[in-house]
């Protein structure tokens, strides 16, 4: 299957934030591809990747970068697919100095911006914009979102069982 997806970030260190990302579009069995690509280290590879994305068949680009994270923002300037950016946190400031780099784009030049370090999120949102235009995928969200439902009620059950003598709304029972 060729990839439909794009996962990149600016360094090999944010692989362990990316990495789910790449997992939640394994849960989806959607085919992605992971590179490196820095805007500030390799700005004309970085160039060269956002023009060629959406021609080589990809349908959507998540760019997960830190600190001074200007990737995200960048490709998004020069492809017109969705572009998802993931905040990734570094040693200091707490992912802060990631998270406003991303979020705060001029208008005209969205990026989709998840939490700090919100990588499986991405993931899940590029499944959600390939749903859009896929009944099969919309069918596996649903399932999805219906697991995600009967955990949180399975997790009501536990704590009013934990919790002696108190009463809850009862969902689930
Ligand atoms: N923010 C960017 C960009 C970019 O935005 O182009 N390129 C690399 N970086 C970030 O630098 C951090 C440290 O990278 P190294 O670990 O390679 O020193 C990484 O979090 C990377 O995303």
């Amino acid at each position: 299957m060729s990839p439909v997806v794009g996962i990149v970030m600016g360094s090999d260190s944010d692989w362990p934030v990316m990495e789910a990302a790449a997992k939640a579009l394994d849960e989806f069995e959607i085919a992605y591809e992971v590179d490196v690509v820095s805007a500030h280290r390799m700005p004309r590879e970085m160039i060269t990747y956002g023009e060629q994305a959406a021609d080589r068949g990809l349908k959507a680009i998540i760019a997960g970068a830190g600190g001074a994270a200007h990737l995200p923002g960048m490709l998004a300037s020069v492809t017109p697919l969705p572009v998802i950016g993931v905040p990734v946190p570094l040693k200091y400031l707490d992912g802060m100095d990631s998270l406003l780099s991303i979020v705060q784009m001029p208008a005209g030049v969205p990026v989709a911006t998840v939490s700090v370090a919100g990588a499986r999120n991405a993931g899940l949102l590029a499944a959600r914009i390939l749903a859009a235009h896929d009944e099969e995928l919309l069918q596996k969200m649903r399932d999805f979102q219906q697991d995600l439902n009967d955990q949180a009620t399975e997790k009501g059950k536990r704590l009013r069982s934990k919790v002696e003598g108190a009463s809850g709304f009862g969902f689930g029972k």
